[in-house]
């Protein structure tokens, strides 16, 4: 298959070659993610950065039904990632492509630890399940508030069951979720819920029940005085007007990093398919589980062996750490001159593709795999 024949393959492309695949650790809406290593060190490899073993995680975009070039999600994808620069933000290190299959590879720093993604309902806001039609910025900080919670506990705050047949945002099991832990909304604490059109249309699912406050407290295991808990409940407030801003947000005490942490969480590492190689189907070199630990027949996982501590101690809420780990320089052999993907042939309409805008939380969360039950937790503070 050419240049397109990668990883388990014997023609592989030049650029390949500066890699050792070690497995499949994901898959997105628009491709499979792969851990592999860097064979040899970059002639501007910094401390831990671009070394000789280094991890990178080499995203193999699906190639479109059309066949007819990189697709604009790709472009734009890449396009954003350039312009990025920021620790908590993964880094784009470099563009592979094959001409052969027009297969696009982009290779990034290795980040361990993700939520898997968080596009569903279970983060949406209230204001919105309940039909705004206006909405601001206040959404995205009631889904940081969720996430918030869920790298408390490791549990999503609140899994509603999504009904799909309807185009209505009405989300009734979603919004019932929410109502449970953090009691029912009043027109007294939220003026402006009395003008949204679902409150409104579906008077009696809703009033008509009466919601306890079950408590955030209670389920998130923070005291309820703690700065923690404190800036919790600030970004789950249900009035949009009153619910805390991003800015805000960062000047919260329980970002001072003078606190001391309360609460330590142990975060699983991620685990690697090391049987899937870059074409996604066949065998890569089995690697077998350490004793006590079977793998299926079929599939074998290994867990990481990149040791990362995370040894700074987080008090209330810290800021996720991103991998901080540099760029290290220009593109090798077959990849794409300075990332520019310029000479990239478009699909036409690019630009005009829309990104679903609902996406779902990934079906394969493990992947399929059995949890590896390695030592190989990683803690955080809070
Ligand atoms: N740099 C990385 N380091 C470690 N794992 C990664 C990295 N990038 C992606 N992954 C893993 O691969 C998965 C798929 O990533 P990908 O970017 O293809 O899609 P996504 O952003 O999760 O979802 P979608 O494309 O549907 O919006 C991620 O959820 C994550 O588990």
């Amino acid at each position: 298959m050419g240049d397109g024949r990668v990883g388990g393959g014997t023609n592989r492309p030049a650029w390949l070659q500066q890699y050792e695949l070690v497995g499949k650790i994901g898959e997105g809406t628009y491709g499979l993610v792969f851990l592999a290593r860097l064979k040899q060190s970059h002639p501007h490899a910094a401390a831990g950065v671009g070394r000789r073993g280094s991890p990178i995680a080499i995203k193999k975009f699906k190639q479109s039904k059309e066949g007819d070039g990189v697709s604009p999600t790709a472009i734009r994808e890449i396009m954003l990632l350039r312009e990025i620069n920021h620790e908590n933000v993964v880094k784009l290190v470099n563009v592979h492509i094959n001409h052969a299959d027009m297969s696009l590879y982009l290779a990034f720093d290795y980040a361990e630890h993700d939520l898997y993604v968080v596009v569903t309902i279970w983060y949406r806001a209230p204001e919105l399940l309940l039909g705004a039609k206006h909405y601001t910025s206040a959404v995205d900080m009631w889904a940081v508030g969720c996430i918030f919670a869920e790298l408390l506990t490791l549990k999503p705050l609140f899994q509603g069951v999504e009904a799909k047949a309807t185009p209505n945002p009405f989300q009734l099991d979603q919004l019932d979720k929410i109502f449970k832990v953090l009691g029912h909304p009043t027109v007294e604490k939220w003026p402006t819920l009395a003008n949204l059109p679902c409150w409104q249309n579906d008077q009696q699912h809703i009033q008509g029940h009466k919601y306890e406050n079950t408590g955030l407290h209670n389920i998130v295991h923070l005291p309820q005085k703690s700065p923690a808990f404190d800036l919790l409940s600030k970004m789950l407030e249900y009035d949009p007007r009153k619910r805390i801003t991003a800015a805000q947000a960062l000047e919260h005490d329980a970002l001072l990093p003078s606190q001391a942490g309360e609460k330590i969480v142990q975060y699983p590492v991620r685990p690697v398919d090391t049987t899937t190689d870059f074409e996604g189907t066949t065998s890569l070199q089995p690697t077998q589980a350490p004793s006590g630990n079977a793998a299926p027949s079929n599939q074998s996982v290994v867990p990481r062996p990149i040791p990362r501590q995370m040894q700074q101690p987080m008090v209330g809420m810290s800021r996720m750490g991103g991998t901080n780990m540099a760029a290290f320089g220009a593109a090798p052999q077959g990849g794409i001159a300075g990332m520019n993907p310029g000479n990239i042939p478009m699909q036409r309409g690019a630009g005009a593709q829309s990104h679903p805008h609902q996406l779902r939380r990934k079906a394969d969360q493990g992947m399929g795999m059995q949890n590896p039950g390695y030592p190989t937790q990683q803690k955080r503070r809070f």
